[in-house]
């Protein structure tokens, strides 16, 4: 089990021991054409894994515009979990099937006109994707296909590396003021470590969206590259990250995050309740709903 994994599970850390085959040229198998490919499928999650490089391609399939329902956040976590546990797997690129979209953030109607019970296991859902994907010993890598806004932008964020096309109608953020809601503590937690403190407030407190060169300018993403070079260049990054010893690149990354990953697993319950007391609000609720009449209302 992944030594991040192992930080709030307390398992053993196969993953961290057996992560060093391989390790000076992970992708040598892709590169002289032995692939071995299996692909599975949930019902919102496809996914592609190399056996030869080590590479799964994890692609978000709930259109029209990736959404993260409750369904949708449950596979996401089986699938990363699975793959976390597979030893012919040591990177994931995550990336969307849907075109122009890379994910619409949360599922809004999981927010609205639900029961506490609803909200409180929507939110545990979110939690645990967050604790999976930032706390995930692989390489991860965002290939991030189209807009990205809050808790899409989330995933992206916790990824160690994120490429995104150059197009300028995408763009990516912390939007959750604009909708009237809050971004929560390890949301803000996560931004800080990429932005720093300054930039995250000011991200935040606007609900600032940020076009493809803003957002390469701020750091937000690394690497902005032509629409149709983000998965032949999330591959090529993908091999350069495998290549370092994994053991020391694992507890590197577990230094860097386990302080954030930490806070969250000593208050999830707390967080919780916070999320549902503050989501059930008439005046949260009207918010939201206006949100969504106005996003109906840009069509018509
Ligand atoms: C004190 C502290 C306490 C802490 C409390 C915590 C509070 C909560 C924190 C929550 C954290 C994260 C929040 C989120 O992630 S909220 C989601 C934010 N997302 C957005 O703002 C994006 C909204 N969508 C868009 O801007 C656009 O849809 C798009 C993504 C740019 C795509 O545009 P498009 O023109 O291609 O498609 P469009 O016609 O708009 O949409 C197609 C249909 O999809 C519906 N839809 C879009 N986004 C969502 C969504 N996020 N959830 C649900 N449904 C969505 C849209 O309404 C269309 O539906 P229909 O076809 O009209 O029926």
């Amino acid at each position: 089990m992944a030594a991040l994994t192992l930080l709030r599970r307390g398992s053993a850390p196969a993953r961290l021991l057996s992560g060093t085959l391989n390790a000076r040229n992970p992708c040598i198998g892709a590169t002289q054409g032995c692939h071995l490919r299996r692909h599975f499928s949930n019902n919102k999650i496809l996914v592609e894994l190399d056996e030869a490089s080590g590479v799964a391609i994890m692609k978000l399939n709930n259109p029209p515009v990736n959404s993260l329902s409750l369904e949708l956040l449950t596979e996401f976590c089986i699938t990363i979990e699975k793959l976390e546990m597979d030893r012919s797997c040591r990177g994931v690129i995550l990336t969307s099937a849907a075109p122009k979209i890379f994910s619409a953030g949360l599922d809004i109607t999981e927010m609205c006109g639900k029961s506490a019970e609803h909200y409180a296991a929507f939110w545990r859902a979110v939690q645990e994707l967050w604790l999976t994907l930032y706390g995930s010993n692989m390489v991860t890598i965002a290939a991030i296909n189209g807009t990205s806004p809050a808790a899409g932008c989330l995933m992206a964020m916790c990824c160690d590396f994120r490429i995104m096309a150059d197009n300028p109608k995408y763009t990516i953020g912390l939007n959750e003021t604009q909708l009237g809601i809050v971004a929560p503590f390890w949301f803000k937690d996560t931004m800080t470590n990429i932005l720093g403190h300054r930039l995250t407030e000011q991200s935040l407190q606007l609900g600032q969206m940020y076009t493809t060169p803003e957002a390469l300018k701020i750091g937000l993403v690394d690497q902005l590259v032509p629409e149709d070079k983000v998965q032949s260049t999330a591959a090529a990054v993908i091999c350069n990250w495998l290549a370092v010893p994994a053991h020391a690149r694992q507890i590197t990354k577990s230094m860097m995050r386990k302080q954030n990953i930490e806070r969250l697993v000593n208050h999830r319950e707390a967080d919780i309740d916070n999320f549902v007391n503050f989501i059930g609000k008439d005046s949260i609720q009207k918010s939201l709903q206006v949100y969504m009449d106005r996003l109906k209302q840009r069509k018509q």
